[in-house]
């Protein structure tokens, strides 16, 4: 894989990269998904995070990535409590996260090489040797022959391995992914599973999402597992 620029994975101090204390969180026609789930990731750390469909995986990943606030508890990123952060405060978070999304949220008109280096440009400017990475991370991920295709044109997998490439190219000290490997085959998924690994030995706190226990079991990490609002950790 590419080597990492000279931006650092992980700068905060904070012995945590995340904190969920006595957290609460429900929709008004699904209420009580999340219960006093607590919570914390430790700099550096890798997590798998399983459980039925409808647990509320997502959902937690979308209060972790500030995309919605917790009813009750707090949240903290980086060592800071975020969970009344304001709006205009939530970039600067954003920018140190790597998110992929369930629905990989690519811009269908942007090409794959400019979907993946878009956290690089907004980042600001055009370091030298920023297209030597995207070009590298995209042959990592297997799409070195569609560097030039478009969203629209990809697969289900190419889609997913884009979003991924988009969402690790930056080095983030914080990588959270929602089934990043729920459309590829299992070489495949044991390869992907092999970069987030070699980005967690880098310093990036790692948390995965995902259906696919026999992943989870093959890759070591630590198994946390959602059940009728409460979250346990596996038996190690
Ligand atoms: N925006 C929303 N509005 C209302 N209900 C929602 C919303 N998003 C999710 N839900 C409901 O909340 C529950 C948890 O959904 P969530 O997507 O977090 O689960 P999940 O564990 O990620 O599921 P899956 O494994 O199927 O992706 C489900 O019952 C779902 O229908």
């Amino acid at each position: 894989m590419p080597s990492p620029p000279a931006s650092a994975a992980e700068t905060a101090s904070a012995p945590e990269t995340v904190r969920l204390s006595g957290v609460g969180f429900g929709y008004a026609d699904a209420p009580g998904i999340l219960r006093d789930v607590n919570l914390i990731l430790p700099r550096g750390s890798f997590h798998f995070l399983t459980g039925p469909s409808g647990a509320g995986k997502s959902s937690l990943l979308r209060l972790l990535t500030l995309g919605a606030r917790p009813q009750t508890g707090r949240i903290s990123l980086f060592g800071s409590d975020v969970t009344d952060i304001a709006r205009r405060d939530i970039p600067a978070f954003r920018r140190r996260m790597g998110v992929v999304f369930q629905d990989f949220r690519l811009l269908d008109h942007l090409s794959a090489f400019d979907n993946a280096a878009l956290p690089l440009r907004l980042a600001g400017g055009r370091e030298v040797g920023q297209d030597a990475d995207v070009e590298e991370m995209l042959k990592w991920v297997g799409l070195g022959r569609r560097m030039d295709a478009r969203p629209p044109a990809l697969s289900g997998g190419e889609k997913q391995r884009l979003a991924i490439a988009r969402a690790v190219i930056n080095r983030p000290g914080l990588i959270v992914a929602d089934e990043p490997t729920g459309s590829v085959d299992a070489a495949m998924a044991d390869r992907l599973l092999r970069l987030f690994q070699s980005l967690n030995r880098l310093g990036a706190t790692v948390l995965i999402a995902s259906h696919d226990q026999a992943l989870a079991e093959r890759s070591g990490a630590r198994v946390l597992h959602l059940h009728k609002g409460g979250l346990y950790e596996a038996a190690a």
